[in-house]
């Protein structure tokens, strides 16, 4: 989409006409609604939470004045976005809703004598108020019944969520069973699924070397952790949770907010420590600057404080305003901005020769941390902002550990200084450098590439590091500065010299034992380390080779569907062989989450000499081992092995057995003595009578759907 276009001058909103205020409702729903897609479905926010919050402000403010105009459509009625359709959906028996918002003490004050008035309570009646902060993370409401998790969904649009059930089953701080003896016998528990500061820094460490997604900040990282259809993947996440409300509730523990959260804590659920009962609007005004104080030490991003009317009662009284409850409301921090000189303009190669702007700041603290880089995004965004060197700007950090820069402040632009001129060649290799589509999720722009592929040495660098990635060959004590000092020695020019290194090491004239900053012991241990990888695992293969398009999830898509190396380069052989309309193309596109883009990356890679003798040479040196499953899913049925059937009623065989794989069940298709469970379906024969004798367990497709918790 194109972000060229200067934004239309804003009239205030006493001046507008009907027409003028008809036609900017129109916009601004359908911009907040492709926002919202953006930061809710993709999880890859295009702007900043304060500029869409001003958005929304504005759209309200004209909808404020001319009600008449409202819309169907209009963003005050909506929640978030619809739920996505790679996931099942799931309708919410209680609405999950928003938050209206305060920005100011002003808003503050009107929202406690809001609740006042509607209540008509006497000034002497006394109201309290929970204050608690507003974690910037996802929410999630997760149904246990008889004490027991048996479903979880996001929010999506309020009355239909995602079903992330088994994600949500591998967060340890959510327990799959609660404890204490008055939990009733429905309570769905909601709150927010968050990722903390340190867990995020160490989650993007390894995912930009691995080559992966990088995400802006904890709440992406969360949510796009969260989001997976794998949910081995976020198990792999450090996710964590905080319980603050709740949805249907066959018994309840409290007639207070804060008593509810209380009696989640006593079932073992995860609360936030910080929460206060306050009981007037300067009790809350001091909650909030306390937290304010507290906000860059908390260990996790929040963006406000949240006030709740604590009594039940009232609470029920007070009702709902469309989108929001009238009974809390989040109390928002400002953005945290800083103004800083921009002194250069940094281009950095990555691994598929994309080029990058980096901003090269005058170290400025913004909200605690000291920034001396920011992202720039790509050429048309510098274009954009007209950001030049020397340029004075503000740098924002809104929670993103990314700073970005917001604006330029033309008023004390340097004389002379320049429109940025983006390089159209490889500042490394000076190579042609071409504009692209940039298609990752959000990126809505062009990408500037260097076109010297295997000639350019900044690729050929950026490629090794991702090859010795965590998620990759993770090679110990060859790193991405060992890999750049290697690179440039010569020592290392292409994954298969890794694994010659040993021999050659022991024929060279200055061995690396014998060099300053080596010793024979840690050379020792390098060398093993790399032996320790002459075996790898298909996915693990696929993914290291750093084909555009294959990160980690789409490398196990493969590999899980091929299983062997053999049959891998087979079918890709085919396919570069047959072309676009061939049936081996075809065929790799049918893989669960494969598209075409990932087909013709495929296709490209391997149509290219150089990556071919590449590949051989680094497989002379590297045995691939088939493609394991690792059950890191914890179900009722993970480990066990399970045999299919006769006819099934509810679901067809292959669903059937995705499902238990999914479960990390391992389906076989002939009963053993290893055989756990045999699931038995209409006119089921010779099999059932081998488990009868065996004594295997036989369920009907019921009692195995009951089993599973569907
Ligand atoms: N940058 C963008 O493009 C973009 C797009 C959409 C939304 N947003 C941001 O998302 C937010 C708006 O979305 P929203 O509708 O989720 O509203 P909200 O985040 O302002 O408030 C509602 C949400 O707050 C969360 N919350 C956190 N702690 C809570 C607590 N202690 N008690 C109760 N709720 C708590 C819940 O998840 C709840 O759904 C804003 O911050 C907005 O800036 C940004
Ligand atoms: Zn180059």
């Amino acid at each position: 989409m194109s972000k060229s276009k200067k934004k239309p001058e804003l009239h205030p909103v006493e001046e507008l006409s009907e027409s003028d205020a008809a036609a900017e409702l129109a916009r601004l729903a359908a911009e907040i609604a492709q926002h919202d897609l953006l930061y809710y479905q993709s999880d890859a926010p295009e702007i900043s939470d304060a500029d869409y919050d001003a958005l929304r402000q504005r759209n309200d403010a004209i909808e404020a004045r001319f009600p008449a105009l409202v819309r169907a459509d209009s963003p005050s009625h909506r929640v978030g976005a619809p739920a996505s359709e790679t996931f099942a959906k799931v309708r919410h028996r209680v609405p999950m809703l928003s938050l209206g918002n305060a920005f100011d003490d002003v808003d503050l004050t009107e929202f406690a004598a809001r609740v006042r008035r509607f209540l008509s309570f006497k000034p002497e009646d006394a109201l309290a108020f929970t204050a608690e902060p507003k974690i910037d993370g996802l929410s999630i409401s997760i149904r246990y019944e008889e004490g027991r998790l048996v479903e979880a969904a996001t929010r999506g649009d309020g009355a239909e969520g995602e079903n992330v059930t088994a994600n949500v089953r591998t967060i340890g701080e959510i327990p799959h069973t609660l404890r204490g003896s008055n939990v009733p016998a429905v309570a769905e528990i909601r709150g927010e699924i968050y990722m903390s500061h340190a867990d995020f820094a160490a989650l993007n460490r390894a995912q930009a070397e691995a080559g992966g997604k990088v995400f802006a900040n904890p709440r992406n990282a969360a949510a796009g952790s969260l989001r997976q259809l794998d949910s081995s993947i976020t198990a792999s996440r450090p996710l964590c949770f905080f319980a603050y409300a709740w949805g249907e509730m066959s018994d309840m523990p409290a007639d207070t907010q804060k008593g509810m959260v209380e009696a989640f804590a006593k079932w073992g659920l995860p609360v936030n420590p910080l929460m206060q009962l306050c009981e007037s609007a300067d009790e809350l005004l001091a909650f909030y600057a306390d937290i304010a104080d507290r906000r860059a030490s908390l260990g996790y991003d929040i963006d406000g404080v949240v006030y709740k009317v604590n009594r039940l009662d009232l609470q029920e009284r007070l009702g709902f305003v469309s989108r929001s409850p009238r009974w809390a409301i989040a109390h928002k921090f400002p953005a945290e901005q800083a103004v800083t000189v921009l002194r250069d303009i940094e281009i950095q190669v990555g691994r598929t020769g994309s080029l990058t702007p980096v901003a090269k700041l005058e170290p400025v603290t913004v909200g605690g941390v000291v920034v001396s880089n920011a992202t720039l995004h790509n050429e048309d965004e510098i274009a954009r902002k007209d950001i030049r060197i020397g340029d004075t700007v503000v740098v924002q950090r809104a929670g993103d550990v990314i700073p970005q820069i917001v604006r330029v402040m033309v008023e004390k632009r340097p004389a002379g200084a320049e429109p940025y001129q983006f390089p159209k060649t490889c500042p490394i290799c000076g190579s042609h450098a071409v504009r692209e589509a940039d298609e990752s999720p959000g990126a809505g722009g062009v990408v500037r590439r260097c076109t010297g592929g295997l000639v350019c040495p900044a690729q050929a660098k950026e490629r090794l590091k991702h090859f010795v990635s965590r998620l990759a060959f993770d090679i110990e004590g060859l790193g991405e500065e060992k890999i750049a000092l290697f690179f440039d020695e010569g020592l290392i020019r292409r994954p298969a010299d890794i694994f010659t290194l040993e021999t050659r090491d022991n024929a060279s004239e200055v061995p690396l034992a014998k060099r300053k900053g080596f010793g024979a012991k840690s050379v020792e241990k390098l060398l093993r380390a790399i032996d320790a990888r002459r075996k790898m695992p298909l996915d693990r293969v696929i993914f290291a080779l750093g084909i555009r398009h294959v990160g980690e999830t789409t490398a196990k898509d493969l590999a899980r569907a091929y299983q062997t190396w053999e049959a891998f380069r087979s079918a890709v052989d085919a396919a570069v062989a047959g072309g676009k309309d061939s049936e081996a193309y075809a065929d790799i596109d049918a893989i669960e989450g494969i598209g075409e883009t990932v087909v013709d990356a495929l296709v490209d890679f391997f149509s290219e000499p150089h990556n071919i003798e590449a590949v051989d040479d680094l497989l002379s040196h590297v045995q691939v081992t088939p493609f394991v499953r690792q059950t890191v899913v914890e179900s009722p049925v993970s480990g066990k092995t399970v045999v299919f059937t006769g006819k099934l009623e509810r679901m067809g065989r292959s669903e059937a057995k995705a499902r238990a794989e999914r479960l990390g069940a391992k389906v076989s298709g002939s009963v053993s003595a290893k055989t756990d469970y045999l699931v038995a379906g209409a006119d089921a024969g010779s099999k059932l009578k081998n488990a009868q004798a065996l004594g295997v367990a036989v369920l009907t497709e019921d009692e195995w759907l009951d089993l599973i918790g569907t």
